[in-house]
């Protein structure tokens, strides 16, 4: 049998365990960009969607890997911020924010809400786009899928696992952030796991593809 690989498109690596975890039941070597990429390299995320940046970071490690290429893009949205971070979410204190920083922010924002009559719960969601290139298949479309969590922002922060907005997220039907569940947990009912388990046969398939293309050269 041969073994495939895949490489994941991002630098967060909180989205880089979690994408792992996922991928860990399929047969398949998974490698970071710092596994492949041995220079300084950059996307500009300018889309206007989830799905145009994910495509965005997917093309552009395809074309310079020549690899089977996942790349998730994702944030939260909150309805009294009108949808925001959104696509902002990496970069909704500042460019190059820390996690921190954003967390900061967002509650902040709230906070302002709040002044003007503006209460809690605040209903929010995660949203997860995951896009694969495949660079050898000839006029292939890029396969895109998405992932929702709902759930409520809490401005009092709880939870050191996970990463990003973790720990003033709530999921619907349950009393802890996202930082306070264990990967497992989290990995049961994450945006990027819901996107995911819409990705994984998929996967399956393109590797079944390829080992019959290589038996056919090989034998
Ligand atoms: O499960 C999550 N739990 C908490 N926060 C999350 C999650 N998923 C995305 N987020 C937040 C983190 C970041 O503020 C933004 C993603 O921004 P996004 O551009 O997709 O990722 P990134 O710049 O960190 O890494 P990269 O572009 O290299 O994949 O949404
Ligand atoms: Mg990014």
């Amino acid at each position: 049998m041969t073994t495939h690989a895949l490489v994941l498109a991002t630098k967060n690596r909180g989205k880089i365990e979690e994408l792992r975890a996922l991928l860990r039941g399929l047969d398949i070597q998974v490698l970071g960009l710092g596994d492949v990429i041995q220079r300084p390299f950059d996307v500009v995320e300018d889309g206007a969607t989830f799905e145009a940046n994910a495509l965005k970071k997917a093309r552009a490690v395809a074309a310079a890997t020549t690899m089977l290429t996942l790349a998730d893009d994702s944030g939260l949205e909150v309805d009294v911020l009108g949808g925001a971070p959104g696509v902002r979410s990496a970069r909704y204190a500042a460019e190059k924010a820390t996690d921190a920083q954003n967390n900061d922010a967002l509650v902040a924002a709230l906070m302002a809400h709040a002044t003007v009559g503006g209460r809690g719960p605040y209903k929010a969601r995660f949203r997860c786009v995951l896009a694969l290139v495949d660079p050898f298949v000839k006029n292939g479309e890029p396969f895109v899928v998405d992932g929702t969590c709902e759930g409520t922002i809490t401005t009092q922060p709880r939870g050191t696992n996970g990463f990003g907005y973790d720990p003033l997220f709530v999921a619907s039907g349950s009393e802890k952030t996202m930082a306070e569940l264990s990967d497992d947990e989290k990995n049961r009912i994450s945006h990027r796991a819901q996107a995911f388990a819409k990705m994984r046969l998929v996967i399956e398939k393109v590797l079944a593809e390829r080992d019959e293309a290589i038996r056919k050269v090989c034998g």
